[in-house]
């Protein structure tokens, strides 16, 4: 085995993610675990699918905990993962799943955040493609501090930056709407997320341009658009499943509607994790499920004069964990793709 990884946030849906690929991988083995209001029980209590680590307790979150490890992972809230982070030697890895190091902006972090911001790490979107042509994987070998993309974020990003890249689509105009699993909201509990408040109904939240995700889709896209404005409309929906995320993206077309497809043909040829799929074939969360895949499609809408993109991806792999491992590999110099599944288990 060759690096060891603590995790911290461990009983979390992320961390419990982080594990379960964890186990799967040549190269990375699994070190301390830690938790906050559950440190003392006993791992398995929280995730009875890690059963390989049955014998694993969770301990407190503390630097001391986390110390000695090659890797370290934080699955913790927004505001506690930059005071852990900045607790942490700057020679070993660590990669924030929250959202504390992802924007370069900081009066937009205090916008949507309303907090002091912490700072800006290399963004973990390895196949987030450029106007140069470059992909932001460019920015991850040898790097010691790596921020983690947001779900929703990763999803939009994904299913539209190659039409931007390419010029094929305006920036100017927008639309994402997007339906979401409730584990992307966390274990913790909320009144909204109830059973009784989620099965059958899909609700919409956060609606009216207040998302926190926004500035963060927006500079994905504005680095993919060569710097342009982006104004975008994002309008998330809780749906009645535990995993995915499905995004639904429109913009106005700009050029030629005959090169549209070959845009987003060109910026994943070579990836190992994005697929666009076959001509008329639609994404589906159910495909992508437990796998580190996005699937994508695009098409466009003639008589409305827009791009219709869409990507599904499963929120705990490709939106969290799976980005988190495939973005160590990079910065560790192990191949991209090491211990990281691209099959879903649909249905
Ligand atoms: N769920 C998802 O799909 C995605 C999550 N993320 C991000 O990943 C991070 C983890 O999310 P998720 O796993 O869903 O959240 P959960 O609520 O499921 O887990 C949160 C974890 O943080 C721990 N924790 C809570 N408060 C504190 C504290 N004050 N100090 C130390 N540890 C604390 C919890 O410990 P305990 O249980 O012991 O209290 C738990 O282990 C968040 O920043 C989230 O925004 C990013 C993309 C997608
Ligand atoms: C269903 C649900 O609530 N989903 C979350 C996604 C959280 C996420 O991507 O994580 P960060 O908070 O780390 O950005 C949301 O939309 O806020």
């Amino acid at each position: 085995m060759g690096a060891t990884v603590a995790i911290a946030g461990a009983s979390g849906y992320a961390g419990g993610e982080l594990l379960r690929l964890l186990l799967a991988h040549p190269e990375l083995g699994v070190g301390t675990v830690t938790a906050h209001s559950k440190a003392g029980d006993r791992l398995i209590a929280h995730h009875p699918q890690l059963i390989e680590l049955a014998d694993r307790t969770l301990e407190p979150t503390t630097a001391e905990a986390l110390a000695g490890h090659d890797v370290v992972i934080l699955a913790l809230p927004h505001g506690t993962s930059a005071q852990v982070a900045a607790q942490l030697p700057d020679d070993v890895l660590v990669l924030d799943c929250g959202a504390d190091h992802r924007l370069t902006d900081a009066a937009a972090w205090q916008r949507f955040y309303g907090t002091e911001h912490a700072g800006s790490w290399p963004y973990g979107l390895p196949e987030l493609v450029r106007k140069d042509g470059g992909k932001q994987r460019d920015a991850l070998p040898g790097a010691k501090r790596i921020a983690v993309p947001g779900c929703n974020v990763t999803a939009v990003t994904l299913a539209l930056a190659p039409g931007l890249a390419a010029g094929v689509v305006a920036p100017d105009d927008i639309v994402a709407v997007l339906a979401c699993g409730t584990s992307g909201a966390g274990k913790s509990l909320k009144p909204h997320l109830l059973a009784s408040e989620i099965m059958g109904a899909a609700s919409p939240y956060a609606v009216g341009g207040v998302h926190r995700h926004i500035p963060e889709i927006q500079q994905n896209l504005q680095l993919a658009s060569g710097g342009a404005p982006v104004t975008l409309s994002f309008t998330p929906t809780l749906v009645p499943m535990s995993r995915g995320i499905l995004a639904t993206v429109t913009a106005k077309l700009s050029g030629d509607a005959g090169s549209v497809r070959a845009a987003w043909a060109d910026a994943y040829a070579d990836e190992p994790f994005v697929h666009l799929l076959p001509e008329g074939q639609w994404p589906t969360t159910a495909a992508v499920l437990g796998a580190n895949t996005a699937h994508v499609q695009v098409t466009v809408d003639e008589a409305a004069g827009r791009v219709v993109a869409i990507a599904a991806i499963d929120n705990l792999a490709k939106g969290t964990a799976g980005a988190a491992i495939q973005s160590a590999n990079l910065a560790l110099g192990l191949p991209e793709t090491l211990g990281l599944p691209t099959t879903g288990v649909a249905p």
